[in-house]
């Protein structure tokens, strides 16, 4: 999959990379770490880790660790409150001076180039992640995040206490938490706000799907999957993310961890080795497969970007038959260094074979571009219901995510699904 070794040093300086997605150093904080390929210069962009609560949904997300794992887990702040998972078992764009990535075999130049080049410091990790490791009882109630203190009780809900200070433990992440009653005042959504999303929907779908090319074998599909699928992805995602192979924090070698949490189906990627494998080896679980509803989506969406394409003769995107699917979950303060997409086999790399991303929930905004480079990347907003395919000439491109956009998510989403404040995305591709 992804060439990221995802997760960069700094915001304001990059991590660096050995080719082989080395982790940062022990105690940085990285976003997202191209497998060799760093973000460098994110001196903007920056998440805000506003951990206060919506004043209009009231939304919890639950967690619970239970298997072995290397690294230390992570907590997040605004998973609390919930009931328990089941146990685990053991086991706006602009196209101009676009140009397309340099091929696969540039890779081993740039990467050593760009090891070189980045800084591997993250000074912002503590205040700008909203992951922090679980806390020991005794660090139980400290001040977690942007000076929001979580209370002890509230921590000590996640994990069980037996296992607060192992270090061998993996922490599952509910995307969806039924609500709890936590005696706050919930606001249903407006009967405005639901007739503006549903006239838009309307709109849309009778408009027929809002395309722009951004680069050679690059599309982006507005508003492309209905609120009626978005809801759909987001309940199987929960499904599958609260069982086996499930939704994780993953980390690196050092124990740094990514800014999101992740599943994958179909094969697993490992942050630590950049490798797929059929079985995640921090507990030993297979990737659930990739639904069949999700075959049909990809299917159409790349058929269509490629009508879109053709009527404006351009060259159109290989079609794939996706093997893997990422599913991160971004909460407020998730995101996601520059890296490319490099870890799919050589064949599928050579001939350009697409990563098509659907995006459901808040709004990211997503930087792309031809280097590692975030002061020459371009920034494009991607809204729920968004699909972006970077193929053929792109399939190398740089991207990333700076930030999440808090409450953009539609209402009528989250109010179907219970989904956590955050972005859901999927990225499929073909090994
Ligand atoms: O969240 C996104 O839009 C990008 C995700 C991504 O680049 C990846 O999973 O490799
Ligand atoms: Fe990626």
């Amino acid at each position: 999959m992804r060439g990221y070794s995802r997760g960069q040093g700094n915001r304001s300086a990059a991590g660096k990379s050995d080719g082989r997605r080395k982790p940062m150093n022990a105690g940085h904080q990285p976003e997202w770490r191209p497998k060799t390929k760093i973000a460098t210069g994110e001196s903007s962009g920056i998440a805000s880790s506003n951990q206060k609560a919506d004043s209009s949904l009231t939304v919890e997300c639950t967690s619970e660790k239970t298997t072995s794992f290397t690294t230390k887990p992570d907590l997040d702040p605004l998973l609390q409150n919930q009931p328990p998972l089941p146990p685990v078992k053991n086991s706006s764009s602009s196209t101009d001076n676009f140009k397309p990535m340099p091929d696969s075999s540039q890779k081993a130049d740039n990467d050593s180039k760009q090891s070189k080049s980045v800084s591997t410091v993250d000074n912002n990790s503590k205040n700008s992640n909203h992951m922090y490791p679980i806390p020991t009882k005794s660090e139980q109630g400290m001040e977690l995040q942007d000076g929001i203190s979580e209370k002890g009780k509230q921590i000590g809900d996640i994990s069980k206490p037996e296992d607060t200070n192992h270090a061998s433990s993996i922490t599952r992440f509910d995307i969806c938490p039924k609500k709890v009653n936590t005696g706050g005042i919930k606001l249903k959504t407006s009967l405005l706000v639901t007739n503006r999303e549903k006239r838009n929907q309307m709109k849309r779908a009778a408009e027929g799907p809002n395309i722009d090319i951004l680069g050679p074998g690059m599309v982006l599909m507005k508003g492309y999957i209905s609120l009626d699928d978005q809801v759909k992805i987001v309940k199987t995602c929960r499904e599958l993310g609260i069982g086996d192979g499930g939704f994780y924090q993953p980390g690196y070698r050092d124990g740094a961890k990514l800014h999101l949490k992740m599943m994958c189906l179909g094969k697993n990627w490992d942050p630590q080795s950049s490798e797929y494998s059929e079985i995640r080896s921090i507990d030993n679980s297979k990737p659930p497969k990739i639904p069949d509803s999700f075959h049909g989506m990809v299917k159409r969406a790349m058929q269509d970007s490629n009508l879109h394409i053709q009527k404006n003769k351009g060259k159109i995107i290989p079609s794939m038959v996706p093997d893997i699917c990422v599913v991160n979950f971004y909460t407020k303060s998730g995101k996601l260094g520059l890296h490319q997409d490099i870890d799919e086999s050589r064949e599928s790399l050579d001939r350009g074979l697409p990563v098509v991303s659907f995006s459901i929930g808040d709004t990211a905004e997503f930087l792309y571009g031809n280097e590692r480079d975030i002061e020459k990347a371009r920034k494009v907003n991607l809204e729920s219901g968004d699909v972006l395919i970077f193929g053929g000439e792109s399939r190398h491109i740089f991207h990333g995510v700076s930030s999440i956009v808090l409450d953009t998510a539609p209402r009528m989403l989250l109010e179907a699904t219970d989904m956590c404040p955050g972005r859901l995305n999927l990225t499929f591709r073909q090994y």
